[in-house]
């Protein structure tokens, strides 16, 4: 890939899961970034053990050489709650332009059930005409603020929400303006579909629309697990759902050609939330690492 088009950052989710925060509460802020960079990073999203006054935050990362790429934001538009998540996304937005990100990953959680004991593959929402209306509604003009500010917005599809499938993410875009983008996330899509060959249909459908990028990783076993046992989102992650790219079945080879073949610029983002104690977080970040430099040449 073009070096001078992409930028490597990992998320703080590995270290310290902020969906099941007891997963590495051990694990410090000031350990995890100085992890990422040792492990050869430039690049972190937010986790709730960070710093949010940016006067504090900005020199501790930049002493490491770690930017601020993105923060996730939940949105709430097809339950109605327009007002309440525009007026919280600008307080997130504000924090993220203070940190130089240039985009906010958002995920539309009316209806979600990832952070509950339901089972994620029989018991997604559907979302109704009224609230699709509602979604794309908010997620147009959630862009428009954010091109004030010269951000960006995406939607990160995510399993166990009413944005998940090839066909709900093809929806989104038809019904959203071409300002609204999307954050492709491997592990999500492979999880959805059990197939390498949907989650790079996306990607090659969607590209001109994506400007954020999760490298995860899956382990089929465990994906299979959760399908028989009709298990919840959060009880596979605990049983190892996800790892590090290089670690599980997904080969990014053809990720990392499509992304760069369509000229990419921006961040790709090493996300893999397992239970610290078990995949200790510095050695999978070196382990992602090494194999992004092997396979994408960066
Ligand atoms: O981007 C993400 C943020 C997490 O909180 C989420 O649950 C994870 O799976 C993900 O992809
Ligand atoms: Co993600």
């Amino acid at each position: 890939m073009n070096k001078d088009n992409v930028k490597l950052a990992i998320a703080p989710i590995g270290w310290t899961n902020d969906d099941m925060p007891e997963l590495g509460k051990e694990n410090t802020f000031q350990q995890t970034v100085s992890e990422m960079a040792l492990a050869g990073f430039c690049g972190s999203e937010v986790g709730s053990k960070y710093p949010r006054d940016p006067a504090v935050l900005k020199p501790m990362l930049e002493i490491r050489g770690i930017q601020i790429c993105n923060a996730w934001f939940s949105t709430f538009f097809a339950n109605g709650e327009r007002a309440k998540t525009i007026d919280e996304f600008i307080n997130h937005m504000n924090f993220l332009h203070a940190m130089g990100a240039k985009v906010i990953g958002c995920s539309e959680q009316s209806k979600s059930i990832q952070g509950t004991s339901l089972a994620v593959f029989e018991q997604k929402p559907v979302f109704t005409e009224e609230e699709w209306r509602l979604t794309a509604e908010g997620y147009n003009e959630l862009a428009q603020i954010a091109a004030e500010k010269g951000m960006q917005v995406c939607l990160h599809h995510h399993m166990g929400t009413g944005i998940q499938t090839p066909d709900e993410i093809d929806r989104f875009l038809a019904l959203t303006n071409d300002d609204v983008y999307l954050l492709y996330d491997t592990g999500h899509l492979y999880y959805s579909e059990n197939s390498e060959q949907a989650m790079l249909a996306v990607l090659e459908k969607h590209l001109p629309r994506i400007n954020h990028v999760h490298l995860k990783d899956v382990r089929d076993e465990v994906v299979a697990e959760v399908r028989e046992q009709r298990l919840s989102f959060l009880d596979g992650v605990k049983r190892g759902t996800f790892t590090v790219p290089g670690d599980g079945v997904i080969d990014f080879k053809p990720v990392f050609k499509l992304l760069d073949e369509a000229g990419y610029h921006g961040w790709m983002v090493v996300e893999a939330e397992q239970d610290p104690a078990l995949a200790n977080p510095f050695e999978y970040a070196v382990k992602a690492r090494k194999y992004i430099r092997e396979t994408a040449g960066i």
